[in-house]
């Protein structure tokens, strides 16, 4: 097993769990989806992921929380045939190297299979995490097949705060499509509160936002994205959601470094999309 001095794995419920602990910070990440549940760097102490209290850890159902990967679409797929945000957050992770450096854990997963239904592209995608003093996270996707193609995603990061009407985003310009009226079109509120169900496509690269919570203030830096998306479910579609509990929403938000857009990636070239959060 390719595993450092810093790194095991542990097994909840189902799902086997790589966890990292080094001087500068911790970490879990799910091999089930190749998904991050835990980040906290040790120079506050402070978790910047939010885990649903309910999440099925089934090893069959995503994950509710955390850093879902979604991949090779965002959303509902175009022909609304296969499940949303596609096949790579429900299935099982390899891990392909880890090494410890001088900024921290770094490890690279892969999932089982690239290929699903609902995606023609021939593709090699990999996940880097560097577990550091911030966590940075690198979804790249290369090209193998002959021809180009064209795919979407998301850093679906579940951040946690102490309480939403406290919260205040600060980094986002321009108009957003609200996925809760029809995909209208609406300008971006300053100051940006949330006080109602949110479900954003915010078509800004922003490289930077911060989500302030009172007085302690989260970074997002992104890049490689077309979209930022803001979701929170808000209290009815939390009580409706099985793998949440009814109050949850309260000490949640998503922000999300996502492609909506269709990025096009010629024959043999890699796309990487990047999410920093310190
Ligand atoms: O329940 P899921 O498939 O994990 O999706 C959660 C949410 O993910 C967000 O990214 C979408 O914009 C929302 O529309 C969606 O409800």
């Amino acid at each position: 097993m390719l595993l450092t001095d810093s790194t095991s794995i542990i097994t909840r419920e189902n799902i086997q769990i790589l966890v990292i602990d080094n001087k500068l910070a911790s970490a879990e990440i799910s091999l089930f989806g190749g998904h991050i549940l835990s980040f906290i760097p040790k120079h506050d102490n402070r978790q910047r992921l939010w885990v649903s209290q309910n999440a099925v850890l089934n090893g069959k159902k995503a994950i509710r929380g955390g850093i879902p990967i979604c991949w090779p679409w965002f959303g509902d797929h175009k022909d609304n045939q296969f499940s949303a945000h596609g096949y790579v957050r429900d299935q099982q992770w390899q891990i392909i190297s880890s090494a410890e450096t001088p900024l921290g854990t770094q490890v690279v997963l892969q999932p089982t299979s690239s290929s699903g239904a609902g995606f023609d592209g021939d593709t090699q995608l990999s996940l880097s995490i560097m577990v550091g003093k911030d966590l940075n996270i690198k979804l790249s996707t290369k090209n193998v097949g002959e021809t180009s193609l064209r795919y979407n995603c998301a850093l679906h990061t579940y951040f946690a705060i102490h309480d939403i009407h406290n919260c205040e985003l600060t980094g986002l310009e321009g108009n957003y499509l609200d996925k809760t009226q029809n995909f209208d079109s609406f300008e971006t509120p300053v100051p940006y509160k949330i006080g109602q169900e949110t479900d954003r496509v915010h078509l800004h690269k922003a490289p930077n936002i911060l989500i302030k919570d009172k007085d302690i203030n989260t970074q997002v830096q992104s890049s490689g994205h077309d979209s930022i998306i803001v979701w929170n479910p808000w209290q009815d579609k939390s009580i409706s959601m099985g793998d949440m509990a009814d109050d949850s929403y309260l000490t949640m938000i998503c922000v999300e470094t996502a492609i909506t857009q269709g990025q096009n990636v010629a024959a043999g070239e890699t796309h990487v999309l990047e999410q920093v959060i310190s």
